[in-house]
This record gives C-alpha cells, structure tokens and sequence, in this order.
C-alpha cells in the first residue's frame, strides 16, 4: 500500500521550489541571452521595413511574441539533439539535459508546445509568410545544421549562419508581407558577421569542441587558419556593412556607425591574428555582440534621423 503523503506547510514550499527549479530549466533551455539578440534584430527589421512611420503595433507584439517562440523552441530541440555532446563540454554540461533537470519527452513536449503556438500566433495575427519563413529558420537551425552539418563539416557554421541570419527578414516580412532587397542586405551582415562570431569562442574553446569529436574549424585546421579566417570575414563583414548606405538604404549616421565599430571590430580581429591569446578570444567574441547590437541600434537610430 502506498504511504499517504503528510501535507505541512514545509512540504509545500518544498513543492513551490521545485515548480520554479522546472520552470527556470525550460527558460534555460530556450537559450534566452542568444534570442534576445535575435529578436532584437527581428524588431530592427520591422520597423525598417515602414519607410515613413512606424509599424502597426498589433503587429509587431505578435510577430516579436510569435518569432521568440519559435526560436524559442528550436533552441530546446538542439538542446534535446545534442544532449550527449553537451555533456561532454564544460560550457554545455550545465544545461538542463545533461544535469537530468528534464527527461527527453518533457523537453519534446515543450519545444513542440512553444514552437506550434509560435507558428500559429504568426500564422493567425501576422501573415503566412512569416509562419513559413520562420518554420523554415526552424528546420534550417534544428534539422539542417544541428543534425546534419554540425557534426560534418567545418563550414558548418558558414551554412548554418544563414538561419541565424534570418531574424530581420523575417521582421521585415512580417509588417511588409514581402522580402525586399533591403532585407537581404540585413540577412547579409548577420551571415558575414556569424563566421567571426563563432570562430572566436571556438578558438578558446577548441579543446571542449575535441573532447566533443565536433568538427569546428579549430579543431579540424588549426588555430592559425582560424584567426585568418576570423581576419578575412571580418573584413568581408565590413564591406557589406557599407552596403546599406552605398544602396540608400541608410544614410551618413549609418556609415559613421558601421565604419567606427567595424573598425573596432578589424582591431580586435587583427589582434586576434598577429598574437593569439585566450583572453583576446574572449574579448573578441563578447565584442562581436556588443558589435551586432551597436550596428542594428545605428541601423534604426539612422532610419528615423533620416526622416
Ligand atoms: C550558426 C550560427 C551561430 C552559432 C554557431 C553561434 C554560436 C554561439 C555559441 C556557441 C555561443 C555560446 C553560447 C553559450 O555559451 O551558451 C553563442 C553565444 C551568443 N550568440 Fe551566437 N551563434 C550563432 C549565431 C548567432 C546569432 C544569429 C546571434 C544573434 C543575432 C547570436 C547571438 C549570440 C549571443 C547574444 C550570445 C551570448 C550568449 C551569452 O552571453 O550567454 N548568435 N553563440
Ligand atoms: C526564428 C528562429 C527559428 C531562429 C533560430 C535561431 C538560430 C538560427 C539561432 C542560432 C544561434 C545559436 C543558438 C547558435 C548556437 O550554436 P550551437 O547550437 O552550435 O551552440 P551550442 O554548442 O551552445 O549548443
């Protein structure tokens, strides 16, 4: 016979402590610090898109609710994919999978929860194009490069940027109803930006991503051809950060901005290459997303200068 279970008021704060252990377990594995920067650039892309005025405001809540959702919920599903992988990294082991925090089913269940009602907010209050391109963000992170190029190739992150780039198209599509050119020059700078964003963490973190058997550039070609490539897409990334201004798109605060912080950012890489350190690593990759945010923050302050 099972034991009935005594209630006393210790036992129910017990209970209370789990319920907000779980519940901070799913909020980490949505990836929060990683998104919010997604959707940032998400909400950068909307209101770029309004070339005089600003977007309806239904329609920005619900396409930043239903886009963080879904990004949301594709994080949760790398999480459950590589649950075995994160346990063997130093960085990753302290997720909730490994720590056994969530089973498998539990993380399934939510990432399938979140994503749907993301998908369905985007569907029913923004528009079907932004469902899809979302949807297809979310294969593009969770199947495509989670599944197949991550444990493959060393230009895994090279492919794989272009979903991680998608946030301000999908911005952009959900207030216009359309794709623009000037959309595909905001998807430009996320995909020559993520190759020196990620090469890096991975430069300092090259033994974790070994233990792992991934095969991140680091580990597959070696430091010095890393730093290069972090050098030579960093300058690439600052070419087509002048894009926007050589288009019209955005005007002289733009070009200002992009040219400060892309100069920054080519001294940090150009340190980076000339004489390595893991400090400089790290620094040079916490800059990276000082840098995204700073560009796309001058991206907006430039358009309502502008008009
Ligand atoms: C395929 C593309 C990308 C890869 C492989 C990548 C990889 C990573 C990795 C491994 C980390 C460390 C995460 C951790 O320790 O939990 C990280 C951190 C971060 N990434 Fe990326 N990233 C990508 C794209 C992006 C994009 C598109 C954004 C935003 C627009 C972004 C924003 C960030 C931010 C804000 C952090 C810092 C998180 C923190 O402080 O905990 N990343 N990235
Ligand atoms: C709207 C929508 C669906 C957005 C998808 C967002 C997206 C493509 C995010 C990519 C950024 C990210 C979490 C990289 C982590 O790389 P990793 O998984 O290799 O890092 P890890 O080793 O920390 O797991």
């Amino acid at each position: 016979m099972r034991a009935a279970k005594i209630l006393t008021p210790d036992s129910h704060v017990a209970d209370s402590h789990v319920a907000t252990a779980r519940l901070h377990a799913f909020y980490v594995l949505t990836k929060p610090r990683v998104n919010s920067l997604i959707v940032f650039c998400a909400i950068i892309g909307m209101f770029l898109a309004v070339p005089d005025g600003l977007p309806s405001p239904v329609i920005v809540l619900a396409a930043t609710v239903g886009i963080a959702c879904v990004a949301g919920a594709a994080a949760a599903m790398n999480c459950l994919i590589e649950m075995r992988i994160d346990a063997r990294m130093s960085r990753t082991r302290g997720r909730p999978l490994p720590r056994g925090e969530l089973t498998p089913r539990e993380t399934l269940a939510f990432a399938v929860a979140l994503g749907g009602s993301g998908l369905l907010i985007l569907h029913q209050l923004v528009n079907p194009l932004t469902m899809w391109l979302t949807l297809a963000t979310f294969v593009g992170y969770a199947v495509v490069y989670t599944i197949f190029l991550k444990p493959r190739t060393p230009q895994n992150i090279v492919i794989g940027g272009a979903s991680g780039a998608m946030p301000p198209v999908l911005g952009w599509a959900s207030v216009t109803g359309d794709v623009s050119a000037d959309a595909l020059l905001l998807f430009l700078i996320i995909f020559a930006w993520t190759p020196p964003h990620f090469w890096s963490l991975a430069l300092y973190r090259s033994a974790d991503y070994a233990r792992a058997g991934l095969p991140m550039l680091p580990v597959t070609h070696g430091p010095e051809f890393t730093r290069l490539s972090v050098l030579l897409y960093t300058c690439i990334l600052f070419g087509v950060t002048l894009l926007p201004f050589a288009t019209r798109m955005s005007g002289i605060p733009y070009l200002v901005a992009a040219i400060a912080l892309g100069g920054c950012y080519l001294g940090h890489a150009w340190r980076l290459y000339v004489d390595y350190s893991d400090a400089r690593a790290r620094r040079a990759f916490r800059f990276s997303i000082l840098y995204l945010f700073l560009l796309f923050a001058a991206l907006l302050a430039d358009h309502y200068l502008r008009f």
